[in-house]
């Protein structure tokens, strides 16, 4: 797997692709033009070829035509001199034609029926056989020019043979037998010659009779068919017909070869010369294969040559890799490349520019920073930053001394310091931003670790950097006394300073709500109004201390014997209100009772006298058509004012039904 991996990561480096390029584009060139001197090549060796074949085939057809001229003239001079003789005389003379047996195997002549009268050599049977059904007669007889017969196997020698004829004529001009001359195919001159012709290892010369019957093949001798030939090439089909000429023909089962067709005329015979494709190719496609071999072994050698270059040629390329790594360590500062390469300089000085570049804006980040740090740092004002996750990344030292925590902070420490009531809250308002990017805005307690609750104040915003939210930055204020002093402000705004009960105000809206839960559900609540007794003569002897201390006890006794749900108030001077709210007016008067008794046992001393206070009581429910706080009050006022009247430290309850009234007692 290693040497794969080291094979294919040299491959892919700038140097392997440049060499494979290098190598790719050799052997591209290479093989284009290989095939190219293929092509051209294969088309000059068939036209070099094809003319040597028309000049080859020219010569033996011209040869072929003298000797078959001279055969047939030979015939025709002996058949001129047997004119007007008879069989005894012809058969002497024929023997006395020894020299024609030169150029035929044997002679002999017909009379006009087709009988052989006479032979030469003898051959015993041959005199009296009958030719007149044979083909050759028939033409002749029929048209009475010298003739050339198809190929047959003769009767008396079993060669294979051709029969040259004349035609014999009478005084008078008319037919009266042939003179024939027959050659052995096999074994006669005729061919022999053609025997010696060398066309290569494949090249050959044959020839073919006017039916297609093949007579001559150099290396076929055995297989000779006067019958009929092999070849059914369509040249051969249209020399058969009386064409000649050259070209490249593919022959039934054979190989591509180039052939030339000539007509041997006298004889009607076609002359094939053949030379396969593939042999006159051959040192062609052996001279490319060297070729090709050459080239590769020129390329194994680039290769190592071109690495070698390619090699020295990167140099400055791996010198600069190298710098920018040592940059990318702090080793250097930027990149010096000697080098003449224009494109190594240009890489060079643009990432020194770059580089100027981000050093300067890290510098100037660091500026920032360091700045930042220290407002941060120095600022009162508690700061923190979190992440868009929401957790907390960053806590001023401001901040961190307000909550009570180290530096070293657990991230959950400050969360866990929040008021339980606040918790729920602060943390949905949180994750609302987070989801939101809107501004965080709440006031909670945070449990400082010192024990004391804090108020405080946070408001955090989402950072935004080239339009993307990168965080949150937040404030926090300690509003502890603030809150305080608007809880007393509130306390004071609604309770008399004195006694710490209600004043009229806080008395009033506690009434008025009362009536509204009245109207709204008919819960009956009932209204307390009392005035002291004689008050007056304790300002007056014992001071307005005395007076003020007790105003103070007649609170603390009648807060002390109601409710905690009920309201106490004191409405100015020494006038009181309680509002007993889901009372009865049965219950409320049994109330204002124990209260008239209670507060009758509270005694103030001044200088060894002891003073006692009783109350004047009106007690009244909240009914049907009370519209406000102020109308119930009023008759609250009247029963309290009827108690006065009355002598005093008693309780009047009124009520629009006073037989109610009665039947409360
Ligand atoms: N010490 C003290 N005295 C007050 C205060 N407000 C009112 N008073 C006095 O309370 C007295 C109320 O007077 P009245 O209710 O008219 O007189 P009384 O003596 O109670 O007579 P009756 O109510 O008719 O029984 C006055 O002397 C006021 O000065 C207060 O805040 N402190």
């Amino acid at each position: 797997m290693a040497p794969f991996t080291s094979l294919t990561r040299s491959i892919c480096s700038l140097q392997g692709r440049l060499l494979a390029g290098l190598v790719m584009t050799w052997l591209v060139i290479v093989g284009i033009v290989l095939l190219l001197a293929w092509q051209f090549g294969k088309e000059l060796v068939d036209d070099a070829n094809l003319s040597h074949l028309r000049y080859e085939s020219r010569l033996i057809a011209e040869d072929l035509t003298r000797q078959v001229e001279r055969r047939l003239g030979t015939l025709e001079r002996l058949e001129r001199s047997l004119r007007g003789v008879d069989e005894e005389e012809l058969k002497a003379r024929l023997a006395n034609s020894q020299v024609l047996m030169e150029w035929f195997e044997g002679l002999m002549v017909t009379d006009a029926d087709g009988r052989v009268v006479a032979d030469w050599p003898v051959v015993p049977g041959r005199v009296g056989l009958e030719i007149a059904d044979r083909e050759y007669f028939r033409m002749v007889r029929h048209s009475p020019w010298p003739y050339v017969s198809r190929p047959f196997v003769g009767r008396a020698s079993g060669d294979s043979l051709v029969l040259m004829l004349v035609p014999r004529f009478d005084d008078r001009g008319s037919f009266d037998g042939v003179v024939g001359g027959m050659i052995n195919l096999a074994q006669g001159g005729l061919f022999q010659r053609l025997e010696t012709i060398r066309l290569g290892e494949e090249g050959y010369v044959s020839i073919f009779t006017a039916m297609g019957e093949r007579l001559f093949h150099p290396r076929r001798h055995s297989s000779l068919r006067p019958e009929g030939a092999q070849d059914d090439s369509a040249a051969l089909q249209l020399a058969l017909d009386g064409w000649q000429g050259e070209t490249v023909a593919r022959a039934g089962g054979e190989a591509t070869a180039l052939v030339s067709y000539r007509q041997i005329w006298p004889a009607g015979w076609v002359v094939k010369v053949a030379v396969p494709q593939a042999q006159i190719q051959q040192p062609l496609g052996e001279f490319l294969s060297r070729l090709w071999w050459a080239w590769l072994a020129l390329a194994v050698l680039m290769l190592v040559t071109m690495r070698l270059l390619v090699r020295r040629l990167l140099r400055p390329l791996h010198r600069l890799e190298q710098q920018i790594a040592q940059v990318g360590a702090g080793e250097r500062r930027y990149l010096e490349l000697s080098t003449n390469m224009h494109e190594l300089r240009q890489v060079a000085s643009s990432f020194n520019r770059l580089e100027h570049e981000r050093l300067a804006a890290l510098e100037h980040l660091r500026d920032r920073q360091a700045f930042l740090d220290a407002v941060l740092g120095s600022t009162p004002i508690g700061m923190f930053v979190a992440g868009l996750n929401g957790h907390l990344n960053y806590l001023n030292p401001a901040l961190l001394e307000l909550l009570g925590l180290n530096e070293v902070y657990s991230a959950n420490e400050w969360w866990e310091r929040i008021h339980p009531a606040d918790k729920q809250g602060t943390e949905d308002m949180w994750r609302h931003t987070l989801a939101t990017g809107s501004d965080f805005v709440r006031q909670l307690r945070f449990l400082h670790p010192n024990g004391v609750t804090l108020w405080v104040e946070v408001h955090a915003s989402q950072v935004l950097g080239n339009e993307q939210a990168l965080g949150f930055v937040g404030m926090v204020k300690d509003i502890t006394e603030r809150r305080q002093q608007e809880a007393l402000q509130r306390w004071e705004a609604e309770h008399d300073p004195l006694t710490g009960l209600l004043n009229r105000r806080g008395f009033e809206r506690r009434l008025e709500e009362a009536l509204a839960e009245y109207a709204k559900t008919g819960t009956p609540s009932v209204l307390i109004l009392f005035d002291l007794d004689h008050f007056k003569p304790i300002n007056d002897e014992g001071g307005h201390a005395l007076g003020d201390e007790m105003l103070r006890r007649v609170a603390q006794v009648v807060a002390w014997e109601v409710r905690r749900s009920d309201h106490v108030a004191r409405q100015g001077g020494d006038e009181f209100a309680v509002l007993l709210p889901s009372c009865t007016l049965k219950q409320a008067g049994e109330i204002a009772e124990s209260l008239r008794r209670a507060v009758a046992e509270v005694t103030v001393t001044n200088e060894d006298k002891t003073y006692s206070i009783t109350l004047s009581m009106g007690v009244t429910a909240l009914q049907e058509g009370d519209e406000s706080a102020d109308t119930v009050l009023a008759r609250a006022d009247e029963a309290s004012y009827k108690a006065k009247a009355n002598g005093r430290n008693t309780v009047v309850i009124t009520t629009c039904d006073d037989d109610l009234v009665d039947s409360l007692w």
